[in-house]
């Protein structure tokens, strides 16, 4: 089922979402003109010393596509197949998310390509840094915030932070989100993608009027997002029957507790050995082994991507039996695959809503260290509740009138969003 992704594919395809989005909402030229392109895209290179004395250098980029909004804001990537044209697709969908949730930013990206397996936890804390001091001229807590993706999480986030703070001679929490509380993170930062993945599902759920303990999901990816994602699902109730990591997948018909399992699995067991019940730990009484990509085939109500791009395609898609997808990872369902879910009327819950829970709580990271307050966990949970259900309302009520799928409906709101800032902004003929 998997294929070897091209990035090249991959940002025509974001591009094509968006000209539908023009024809639909009969944007004026010049917001087009600047929106097919990103505003700025810097590539480095990260010297390292290794551990055993060799220099290496890893090629990395930043890029911000828009800023239209606000200062660009997105994640930073460590994996062995980040190139550019990624990158710059990542930034492309960070833009429209953050409109799409109202946030007064734009959107950029970044990435090392590197396998960070492979480096030991010294090395990792050299490349982390390396990487600040390249992109550090064009980052800032009002240029361009970076913030955890794939490989990088608070730990990474605080060699960064502390990183900027020396070049810059003082203390900048707000140049960069995610980071570990003890260092200006905010409560809540690290369960927040998966927390809000769940608001936008149980609304959709609402709507259907399907309860969660009638509602079974698969979920691909068990990291950081879908991790936290499935913890809160199982306590609401939903059943989640299989869970896949990038060596293998596992199922239970009565269902898989995730918190036993990520136990385990951070004692370095591979989540495919785990199908097992002794007197220390029961995963499942009936758990199994399943290849990795079954699992995007099960024949479940919600399939939930959690893992990277390119997932579900026009190779695969006739293979998927679940009756909707949600959409934690970004672009894991492409344009020709979504076109074909439609014609049999499978919703897709799309990335640029259902996964803004981390930069939601991300920008009030931000307004945290810039205020110099510091919320209690419950207020975030509860300002990211308020915020998701406001904006995930408009965009579900505005594909129910329109007769368009959630995705039109989104991009639809945070295009008009970011056209009528570039209008407002001026040096555009005509505009108003
Ligand atoms: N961390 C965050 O706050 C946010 C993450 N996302 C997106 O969510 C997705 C996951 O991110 P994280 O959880 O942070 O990354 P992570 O690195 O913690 O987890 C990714 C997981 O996917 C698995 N994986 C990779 N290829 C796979 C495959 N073909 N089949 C099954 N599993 C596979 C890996 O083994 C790993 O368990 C990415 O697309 C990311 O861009 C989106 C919004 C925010
Ligand atoms: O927390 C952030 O600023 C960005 C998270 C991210 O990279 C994403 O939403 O894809």
């Amino acid at each position: 089922m998997s294929r070897q992704m091209d990035h090249a594919n991959l940002f025509d395809d974001a591009r094509s979402r968006l000209e539908d989005v023009f024809q639909a909402l009969d944007v004026h030229d010049d917001v087009i003109e600047r929106l097919m392109q990103p505003s700025l895209a810097l590539q480095v290179s990260v010297s390292v010393r290794m551990d055993d004395g060799r220099l290496r250098v890893f090629p990395g980029w930043r890029v911000q596509y828009d800023t239209t909004l606000g200062p660009a804001k997105g994640g930073i990537r460590f994996h062995p197949d980040v190139d550019q044209l990624e990158v710059t697709t990542l930034s492309f969908w960070m833009a429209v998310k953050c409109a799409v949730v109202d946030l007064p930013y734009g959107g950029g990206k970044g990435g090392v390509k590197v396998d960070p397996k492979q480096l030991s936890r010294l090395e990792l804390e050299r490349l982390a840094r390396g990487y600040i001091r390249a992109i550090a001229d064009v980052m800032g807590p009002r240029r361009d915030i970076p913030a955890p993706d794939v490989n990088t999480n608070a730990t990474v986030m605080g060699w960064m932070a502390d990183e900027y703070d020396h070049l810059v001679r003082g203390k900048e929490p707000a140049a960069i989100t995610g980071k570990p509380p003890a260092l200006g993170g905010s409560l809540g930062r690290v369960a927040a993608t998966g927390r809000g993945a769940l608001h936008v599902l149980d609304q959709w759920a609402k709507r259907e009027q399907r309860k969660p303990e009638d509602t079974t999901l698969a979920i691909q990816g068990f990291g950081n997002a879908a991790y936290h994602f499935a913890r809160l699902a199982h306590e609401r109730g939903y059943r989640i029957v299989a869970l896949s990591d990038s060596g293998g997948a596992i199922y239970s018909e009565e269902g898989l507790d995730p918190e036993p399992i990520m136990q385990q699995k951070t004692k370095n067991q591979r989540l495919h050995d785990l199908v097992y019940c002794d007197e220390s730990v029961c995963i499942a009484e009936d758990a199994e082994h399943l290849d990795r990509d079954d699992l995007l085939t099960l024949d479940v109500d919600v399939l939930v991507l959690a893992a990277l791009e390119d997932q579900i395609h026009e190779d695969n898609v006739d293979q998927v039996k679940a009756k909707a997808l949600l959409e934690i990872a970004n672009g894991p369902v492409t344009s020709k695959g979504e076109a074909a879910l439609a014609e049999r009327d499978i919703p897709v819950l799309p990335d640029v809503l259902a996964n803004t829970g981390g930069v939601i709580v991300s920008y009030y990271e931000w307004v945290q260290n810039r205020t110099g307050e510091r919320w209690s966990e419950e207020t975030v949970n509860e300002r990211l509740a308020e915020r998701l259900e406001a904006q995930g309302r408009l965009v579900l009520e505005r594909a129910e009138k329109e007769g368009i799928s959630y995705r039109q409906a989104a991009y639809r709101q945070g295009i008009e969003r970011i056209a009528h800032g570039i209008l407002q902004r001026g040096n555009c003929q005509d505009s108003e």
